[in-house]
């Protein structure tokens, strides 16, 4: 465990073990995940010195997020059962710290509550809504109807999971759907849903690039894609004008087979050629990741786990913390690179660790 050991260690302490295998678990033998991790470690920065940079800035420029940190909250499911204020208190917590949130579709407190709590904090902080694409289209419209009027200012739709993920702990745990007294709170009064219960969240392999487009025409909203690792799929992201993308394997809870985001970064910004922002996720636990991920062509980065292990510890403080560290860490690495803007960390910056310059 790299970074953030001891919100982890605290985390599964007070966790129901359950919960807690949930939260932590991968799909198949969670190579993915453990590769995630491990990438970082396998990289290196050759820092420039004396450039004389002072008063350092570490803003970017984001679809729905025009001056945000490069550090955001990746969306996860379920905060209710980390801790009981649930994603109000990672709102709260975002909000303060000053990085966008990416609220998940599937959390426990609906989107206007969750953009409420953030705006309480900041009136404009930015929250976006993470949307699996539903095969009924009237569905998928009642729920962007429902982020643009919470004041959500873009939507990230998840596109690696045509089907569930194979969570083996899950599996061995009896672990299917949230426990009584927890409901996916976005997923009520939908159409063609139960009157008084949530409807089910889909997960359909019919869903394809029509669906994106027929999204387009639903909202004004920016639209990022979350999850996409082929250039070739980045390539047909960019033509259909999608304004961002996600390079992440879902924190490893997907296809158990596919490389850390981080190692396919670089294809994927020559891919793109710097017509979108691209966002990585998976694996970010320090600081100097940060950095190397912008380095590799990123604009920003999500944080899943570690910000459910400071929840789970201790509430919207633990939270707070965990982003303040990311982003005091990310600053002194920024400060140690020679660099001044976000925009300063540039590809020769980074080497294979063990391998020098590559010379
Ligand atoms: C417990 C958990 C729940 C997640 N739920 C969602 C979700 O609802 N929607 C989604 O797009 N991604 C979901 N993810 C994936 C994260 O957005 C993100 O891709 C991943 O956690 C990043 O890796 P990291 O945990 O190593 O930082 C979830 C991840 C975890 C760990
Ligand atoms: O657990 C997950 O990774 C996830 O994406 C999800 C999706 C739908 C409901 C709950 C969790």
């Amino acid at each position: 465990m790299n970074g953030f050991a001891e919100q982890h260690d605290r985390a599964k302490e007070v966790l129901d073990p359950v919960a807690y295998d949930y939260f932590a678990g991968g799909a198949g033998d969670e190579r993915a995940l453990a590769d995630n991790e491990n990438s970082f470690a396998r990289l290196a920065l050759l820092p420039r010195v004396l450039r004389g940079g002072a008063n350092r800035d570490l803003a970017v420029r984001l679809p729905g997020a025009p001056d945000a940190l490069p550090i955001m909250v990746a969306p996860t499911a379920f905060h209710r059962l980390a801790h009981p204020e649930g994603e109000l208190a990672t709102a709260r917590a975002a909000a303060a710290a000053g990085t966008v949130l990416i609220s998940s579709m599937a959390s426990t407190v609906a989107i206007d509550e969750v953009v409420a709590a953030a705006h309480q904090v900041r009136a404009e902080a930015p929250v976006w809504f993470q949307l699996y694409l539903q095969p009924d289209q009237q569905v998928t419209a009642a729920l962007v109807e429902r982020a643009e009027r919470a004041g959500c200012s873009a939507l990230v739709v998840t596109v690696d999971s045509p089907v569930f993920g194979r969570h083996e702990r899950d599996r061995r745990n009896g672990f299917h759907d949230l426990p009584d007294g927890y409901a996916a709170e976005n997923m009520r009064g939908l159409p063609g849903g139960p009157a008084e219960d949530t409807r089910d969240i889909e997960m359909s392999p019919e869903i394809s690039w029509r669906h994106v487009e027929s999204l387009r025409a639903m909202t004004r909203l920016p639209v990022l894609l979350k999850g996409i690792l082929h250039p070739d799929d980045a390539h047909l992201a960019v033509g259909l004008g999608v304004d961002g993308i996600i390079v992440s394997n879902h924190g490893g809870r997907q296809l158990d087979a596919t490389p850390a985001p981080i190692e396919v970064l670089p294809h994927i910004t020559n891919a793109v050629g710097g017509a979108i922002p691209l966002l990585l996720d998976g694996g970010v636990r320090r600081g100097t990741d940060v950095a190397v991920a912008l380095a590799l062509g990123a604009t920003a980065v999500g944080v899943g786990r570690p910000v459910v292990w400071g929840l789970a510890a201790d509430g919207e403080k633990g939270v707070r913390d965990v982003l303040e560290r990311l982003r005091d860490e990310f600053d002194q690495a920024l400060a140690l690179c020679g660099g001044r803007r976000c925009g300063d960390l540039t590809r020769d910056l980074v080497v294979r660790r063990g391998f020098g310059g590559g010379w």
